[in-house]
Formats: C-alpha cells, structure tokens, sequence
C-alpha cells in the first residue's frame, strides 16, 4: 500500500511546507484538482523537480480532449494522470494509448461511475481506478471496507480508495491491500502534518 497525500485547497507555499514536513511518509504525491486549476501545469513541474523519487499523480479529472490532457500532466512530470470513469470510451482510449507512449500510467476515477461502467472500464485495459467518495459526498457517505466489493471480480485491476479517510480508516481498508490509499484532509488540514502522516502510515503495516 502506498500512502498518497493529496494536496487541495492549497497555496504552492502550503504545499511546499507541507511535502517537506512529510516526505519521509508519503510514497505518492497528489497534486490536487484545485491546485491545477490554480498554477497549472507549472506546479506539476515543480515538485516533479523537487522530489524526483516520489510517484507524482496529477488529479486532472480530465473527461475530455483526453489525449491533450493526459500528455500535459506526463510531459509535465506526472507519473500517474486521472480520468473520469464517465468520459467516453474514446476518451479513456486515447488517454491510455497516450500513457503508454510516455510511459506514464491512468487513474480512472469512479466518483459516481455505476458498477456496470468498471466492466466496459475493464474490456478498455484500464488497470489502475480510484473507489472514490467525493469531498461533497462525505457529509452522507463514509469509507468502509465495502467500496471495493465492485472490484472483486477484477482481481487483476489496481485500486486507489479516497475520501475522507483518516487514521481511524486504516484498519477497515488494510484487508483489501489497495494500491495506493489517499489521504488529504486528516494531513494537510490538522496541526501536525507530519505526525499524521506517519501515523497514518505506520497503520498500513499494523
Ligand atoms: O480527489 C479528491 C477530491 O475530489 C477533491 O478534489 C481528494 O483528493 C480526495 O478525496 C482526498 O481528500 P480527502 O477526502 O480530504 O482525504
């Protein structure tokens, strides 16, 4: 399991300080949507430079013009770029035909994807999603050992699980061996990142 941190709603300041408070902790790094949005691909850029050894996974979102997008965030310096499950099957195409000529890889996020969308997912190639419970979905729904049933008749399929997960999810998620497990709130947004983090990883081998 790989801890990805995920840095939203931040200023390039924040998520300066906060990547070299927990370094040591995170195996990926996640720049945010927002983030994007904000410095654009120069961010990507930038702390690709800074820690060169880390997976960097740019949360693109990308659901269309799939191929530009996917192969800014890799020439950029991403390793790993994300679409949504919703974009069209050419969109999903395109992006990991682009992937594979940069030897970067996809992240199909499932946010609200229905379950009958990872079989189409599946015969596209796609290998690598996020079971994802949006920020705004976090109010009604909570993370559970349960979000990755849909995957289990694709055992060879990677999973990222993300939203709202904190220290108190790990045990629930350890079981499933995901991937990569996302945190961004229960880091970046208490007093003590580093702690946090290495909290939060120290739990993965529990
Ligand atoms: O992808 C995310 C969300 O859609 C906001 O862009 C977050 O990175 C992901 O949910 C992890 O953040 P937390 O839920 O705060 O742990």
């Amino acid at each position: 399991m790989n801890l990805q941190l995920a840095l939203d709603r931040l200023s390039k300041e924040e998520c300066r300080h906060i990547l070299a408070e927990t370094k040591n902790a995170v195996d990926w790094i996640e720049i945010g949507t927002g983030v994007i949005k904000e410095y654009g691909m120069e961010i990507i850029r930038e702390i690709k430079k800074d820690y060169p050894e880390k997976t960097i996974v740019a949360d693109m979102k990308t659901c269309d013009a799939a191929a530009h997008e996917t192969r800014q965030a890799l020439e950029a310096g991403a390793d790993i770029t994300t679409v949504m499950a919703f974009s069209d099957d050419n969109s999903i195409r395109t992006a990991l035909e682009t992937a594979e000529e940069l030897n970067g890889r996809v992240m199909i996020d499932l946010l609200n994807a229905p379950e009958e969308r990872i079989a189409e997912l599946d015969g596209l190639g796609v290998r690598l999603v996020s079971l994802h419970i949006g920020k705004d979905q976090q109010g009604s729904r909570s993370i559970s050992g349960d979000i990755f049933k849909p995957l289990a008749p694709y055992p060879h399929m990677k999973a990222a699980v993300a939203g709202g997960i904190s220290l108190d999810s790990i045990p629930l998620l350890r079981p499933h061996q995901p991937e990569a497990v996302i945190v961004g709130s229960a880091i970046t947004g208490v007093q003590h990142p580093k702690k946090a983090a290495e909290k939060i990883k120290e739990a993965f081998s529990e």
